[in-house]
């Protein structure tokens, strides 16, 4: 039986994690439970899933949580605030964590979970673009384990050899071929795509999701954090990540070796199915996906993205490249855009033009310790709420 802390339960990473292990009650049993403001859902989740702790965001959320949970005669104990979260992440009675708060507020939760040698189930993606060798460093220090569940990031894992070593050379691979659906703006004219709307941005195609991962989807900055993110696990510099449009999503990414395979993952495009492979690693248990129909799906299609229609892609390219703390800067600044288009405060090609000026504003530094990428956060926000107030 192993134990899990689940941070961002509530969310849509959090939902299909605990429907994953409503299916193994054998397997899994839940330790606890986060949410930021959504009380009322992360009772009902305490209710079916009995916790030893529950999170949320404030002091208030969390008058209102145990008012609930007395209710309903639960005894979950309850707590508020980042601290907390770090608690849950680093709790002895956890032997996992899924970290899937999203943006950088999952930054300290994740680093904590590592420092305390958890076995982590990485879904919060910024985490690793803001703190990227310094997570890697703290996972080898203290002998944590990192299993991607992004999905392109979880089928590169599943396509590399077990052992691999984060050596592309070692190991005979010559490429990783990340696939991106293009989100719903693949094809629209590139001169309409400062009037689209908050709701056409985040109806993805293909993937039901959050709401700021559907956006970075739309302006493809999510595969910009995937591309930063895949550096990060995989020890591959950015010559040899290759972003490949695919708009089924039945691919979800691909390894290409020495000798010209190219090994794929594919699969109906459905969470469980990477948070189910991670969670049982390196055992298989069932998911709740249903299976792949290909006969059905009929064809599948590639090609290469159109940096023009998609700037985001490019100014994530051009962080990694850079190094330092520009990828904590780019992720701010995309953060607080995101933020501001969904506030509809903003129009949709606003968000990569003021990443690009605050890229260009905050001088890049040495990513020396969290100190200082969080500065580099702080700062790099401040000036792009400057910028939108302007
Ligand atoms: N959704 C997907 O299919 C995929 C998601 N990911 C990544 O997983 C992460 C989560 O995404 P997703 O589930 O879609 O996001 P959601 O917005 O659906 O859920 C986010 C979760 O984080 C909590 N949260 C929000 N803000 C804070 C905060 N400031 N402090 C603490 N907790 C907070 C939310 O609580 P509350 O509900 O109370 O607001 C919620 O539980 C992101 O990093 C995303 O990029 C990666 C691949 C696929
Ligand atoms: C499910 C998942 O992992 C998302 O990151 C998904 O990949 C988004 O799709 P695109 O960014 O390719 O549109
Ligand atoms: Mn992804």
């Amino acid at each position: 039986m192993q134990s899990i802390s689940i941070l961002g339960s509530t969310g849509s990473i959090g939902v299909s994690t605990l429907d994953v292990i409503a299916r193994h009650p054998d397997r899994y049993r839940v330790y606890a439970l986060s949410a930021h403001s959504r009380v009322a859902e992360l009772a009902a989740q305490c209710e079916r899933f009995r916790p030893q702790v529950a999170v949320v965001g404030s002091a208030e959320a969390a008058g209102e949580l145990s008012a609930l949970l007395r209710a309903k005669g639960l005894s979950t104990e309850v707590a508020y605030g980042p601290e907390a979260l770090c608690d849950i992440a680093s709790a002895q009675g956890c032997d996992m964590v899924m970290a899937a708060i999203v943006g950088a507020a999952g930054l300290a939760s994740t680093l904590a979970a590592a420092r305390a040698g958890k076995k982590i189930l990485l879904a919060n993606k910024e985490a690793l673009v803001i703190s990227g060798q310094l997570l890697m460093d703290a996972v080898a220090a203290h002998g944590a384990c990192l299993l991607p569940i992004d999905s392109e990031h979880n089928a590169i894992f599943q396509c590399l050899p077990p052992g691999y070593t984060r050596s592309m050379q070692a190991h005979g691979v010559e490429k990783i071929l990340l696939t991106a659906s293009g989100g719903p703006f693949l094809t629209r004219a590139v001169a309409t795509l400062n009037d689209v709307t908050v709701e056409e941005a985040v109806a993805h195609p293909k993937w039901v999701m959050g709401r700021k991962i559907s956006v970075d989807s739309a302006t493809m900055m999510n595969k910009g954090l995937e591309v930063i993110e895949a550096h990060w696990l995989f020890g591959a510099p950015a010559d040899k990540i290759e972003v490949v449009i695919h708009p089924q999503s039945v691919i979800h990414s691909m390894v290409s070796y020495s000798d010209g395979s190219v090994l794929a993952q594919l699969g109906n495009p459905d969470m469980r199915t990477p948070i189910a492979s991670a969670l049982a690693y390196p055992d298989r248990i069932s998911s709740g996906v249903t299976p792949l129909d290909l006969a059905q799906i009929a064809q599948l299609s590639f090609s290469q993205p159109d940096f023009d229609r998609f700037p985001c892609l490019k100014l994530a390219y051009d962080a990694l490249h850079a190094g330092g703390t520009l990828a904590a800067v780019l992720n701010a600044a995309n953060e607080v855009a995101v933020q501001a288009f969904l506030d509809r405060k903003i129009g949709f090609r606003m968000i990569d033009q003021l990443i690009q000026r605050v890229m260009s504003a905050i001088p890049n530094r040495q990513a020396a310790d969290v100190g200082t990428l969080l500065e580099q956060d702080t700062a790099a926000r401040a000036h792009a709420e400057a910028l939108i107030s302007q």
